[in-house]
C-alpha cells in the first residue's frame, strides 16, 4: 500500500528481540490501525492464565511525529474468540516516549491464552492530539444538559 510522500512519518527503532519480525503496517488500504507483534524469543511463550495480565514486548521504540499520539487498542478477534483485550485500552503512547512500547494484555476468558513470537496481539492507531491551556474560572457557561449525565437522557 502506498501513502502520499507528505504523510506524517512514524520512526521506529528496533531492539534486538524484534529483529526479523515484520514492521507494523496497515493490512488494508483503509485500515485505521497497524498490528503490533509480540517480540518474544522463539523458544519462549507466555501462558496468560484467566484473570491475569502481562506486558507484552514489541521490541520497538517509536518516534511519533509531534502533535500525534499512538493509541494501543485491542484486536476484536482476540476479544471475541479468547476474551483477551488491552487492559488499559486505549493505551497512550506519548510522542516524547523513547522506551520500548509494550502491550498490556488481560485474559478475561475462561481458557489459558498462549502468546508466541510474532503473534499480532494488538493494533495501534496514530491520532492527532490537541494540547490546551488550562484556565481557572469562577463559573462555567449554562447549558441545556447542565449537570445531567450518567443516563439522564434515558436509554430507549
Ligand atoms: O499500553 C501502553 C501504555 C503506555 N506505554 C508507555 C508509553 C507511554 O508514553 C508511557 C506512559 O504511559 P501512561 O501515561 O499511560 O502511563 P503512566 O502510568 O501515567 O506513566 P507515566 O507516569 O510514565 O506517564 O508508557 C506503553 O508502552 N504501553
Ligand atoms: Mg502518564
Amino acid at each position: 500500500m502506498t501513502l502520499p510522500n507528505e504523510a506524517p512519518r512514524l520512526g521506529i527503532v528496533r531492539q534486538p528481540h524484534s529483529e526479523g519480525l515484520p514492521p507494523p503496517s496497515y493490512e488494508t488500504s483503509g485500515s485505521a490501525g497497524m498490528d503490533l507483534r509480540a517480540a518474544l524469543p522463539q523458544d519462549r511463550q507466555i501462558v496468560l492464565l484467566p484473570g491475569k495480565r502481562v506486558a507484552v514486548p514489541t521490541g520497538l521504540i517509536f518516534e511519533i511525529p509531534e502533535g500525534f499520539e499512538a493509541q494501543i487498542r485491542p484486536r476484536s478477534g482476540l476479544a471475541l474468540k479468547n476474551g483477551v483485550t488491552c487492559l488499559n485500552a486505549p493505551g497512550t503512547i506519548d510522542s516524547d516516549y523513547r522506551g520500548e512500547v509494550k502491550v498490556i494484555l488481560v485474559n478475561l476468558g475462561e481458557e489459558d491464552f498462549i502468546i508466541e513470537r510474532g503473534m499480532r496481539v494488538a493494533q495501534m492507531v496514530i491520532a492527532p492530539v490537541v494540547q490546551v491551556l488550562v484556565e481557572e474560572r469562577v463559573e462555567v457557561s449554562e447549558t441545556t444538559r447542565g449537570d445531567g449525565g450518567f443516563g439522564s437522557t434515558g436509554f430507549a
